[in-house]
């Protein structure tokens, strides 16, 4: 029975997806008598916990109960008061968590309050979903640095790009719904400066319901961007700029001007350090990034080992040409033993088009 309610706390954790940041996704659920009596999710940083909305719910009925959490308990003063103290105060019985908190600040210590209190503690169930649930929040808090998703979308034959350049569309209306999704999810878009001057895209979601901009980041280590980009013109959504010291002053003062962030990296090889620049990033509590490219920027992001997360769309239209770009370029690595592994694959269909999943561990 514990996995049922767990499950059920899991479920209702991911209402909140891509709304928590730089908080993790949490849900709870009080049963008594082998009924739910209270349940809760956590919805946005700085609000109430998911076991205070529960417990609101249960009132009297918490005495006696088991509160069924898919994060450890606080137990730090945080921007809201502990949960633990909450729990103890409420009467329940027993605490079943799937998986304890990496945070510095309660990383077990919640789970040693509930104990010294006399209330019975049970680890670990479902730890597994609980941990991809929150893989994002996992990867910031305890790496400072956000969780990096890849996305490409290709021709059968590898390709992202007609030799002239065109692109519009490899995938299907279904494949740019999900990548819209993904928009949705994640803190921040990045692109590099190649495919702003060859796509002027907008990087804005794009969805039937009320959907939320990621924070928009181009990477241009010398801020060859023109003014009149969508990305600096559409105010829909905040933009940021990466360059490095050889950017001019005038044109970054220019940006400035017009409301873009530019933040100023060290420099590796002449560009941008993406680990510096993404070390930044995770100060801001920017915790996800959808990198949408273009090949060489992907590159980049595999070569400095920032990858968590592929999504590659594979759409079944054959286009041809020698120098026709692919998803990912660069110098590329020179063995097939130096090959960046994929593990954890799943495979989705959208109609015709196929998106693999994978990890890079
Ligand atoms: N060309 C394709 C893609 N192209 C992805 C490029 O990053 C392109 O610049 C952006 O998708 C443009 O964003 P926006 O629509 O202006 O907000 N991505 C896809 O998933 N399928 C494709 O067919
Ligand atoms: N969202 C969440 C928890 N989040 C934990 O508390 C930290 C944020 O605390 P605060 O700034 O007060 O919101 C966050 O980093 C994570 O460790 N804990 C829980 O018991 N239940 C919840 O629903
Ligand atoms: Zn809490």
């Amino acid at each position: 029975m514990d996995e049922i309610y767990m499950r059920e706390a899991l479920r209702i954790a991911a209402y909140a997806s891509g709304r928590t940041t730089p908080n993790p996704l949490v849900g709870a659920v009080i049963v008594k008598d082998n009924r739910i009596v209270g349940q809760g999710w956590h919805r946005k940083a700085g609000t109430e916990h998911a076991e205070i909305h529960a417990l609101h719910q249960a009132g009297e009925l918490a005495k006696g109960a088991d509160i069924y959490v898919t994060l450890e308990p606080c137990s730090h003063y945080g921007k809201t008061p502990p949960c633990c103290q909450a729990i103890i105060k409420a009467g329940i019985k027993r605490v079943i968590v799937a998986m304890t908190d990496p945070n510095p600040l309660v990383a077990g210590n919640g789970l040693k309050e509930l104990k010294a209190a006399g209330i019975e503690v049970v680890e670990g169930v479902c730890r597994d979903e609980a941990e991809k649930l929150n893989e994002v929040f996992l990867k910031w808090i305890v790496h400072k640095m956000p969780f990096i998703v890849v996305k490409t979308a290709m021709t059968l034959d590898g390709k992202i790009a007609t030799v002239s350049g065109d692109s519009k569309w490899i995938t299907n209306e279904k494949s740019r719904k999900f990548v819209h999704q993904l928009r949705d999810l994640y803190d921040g878009i990045l692109v590099g400066i190649g495919t702003v001057l060859a796509d002027n895209p907008t990087l804005t979601t794009r969805l039937d319901h009320l959907g939320k901009n990621p924070v928009r980041i181009i990477v241009d280590s010398k801020a060859r961007i023109p003014l009149d980009s969508i990305v600096i013109t559409n105010k829909s959504a905040h933009t940021i700029l990466a360059v490095t010291e050889r950017a001019s002053q005038e044109k970054i003062a220019a940006l400035l001007q017009v409301g873009i962030e530019v933040i100023v990296t060290k420099e590796k090889a002449d560009q941008v350090d993406l680990s510096d620049l993404l070390k930044i990033l995770a100060e801001k509590n920017i915790c996800s990034i959808l990198v949408e490219g273009g090949s060489r920027i992907n590159y980049s992001f595999f070569v400095e080992h920032l990858v968590d997360k592929v999504h590659c769309f594979i759409a079944p239209k054959i286009i041809g040409g020698t120098d026709a770009a692919s998803p990912i370029g660069g110098k590329g690595t020179f063995y097939m033993k130096d090959a960046y592994q994929l593990n954890d694959i799943t495979t989705e269909r959208f109609d015709e088009d196929i998106l693999i999943t994978g990890y890079v561990r």
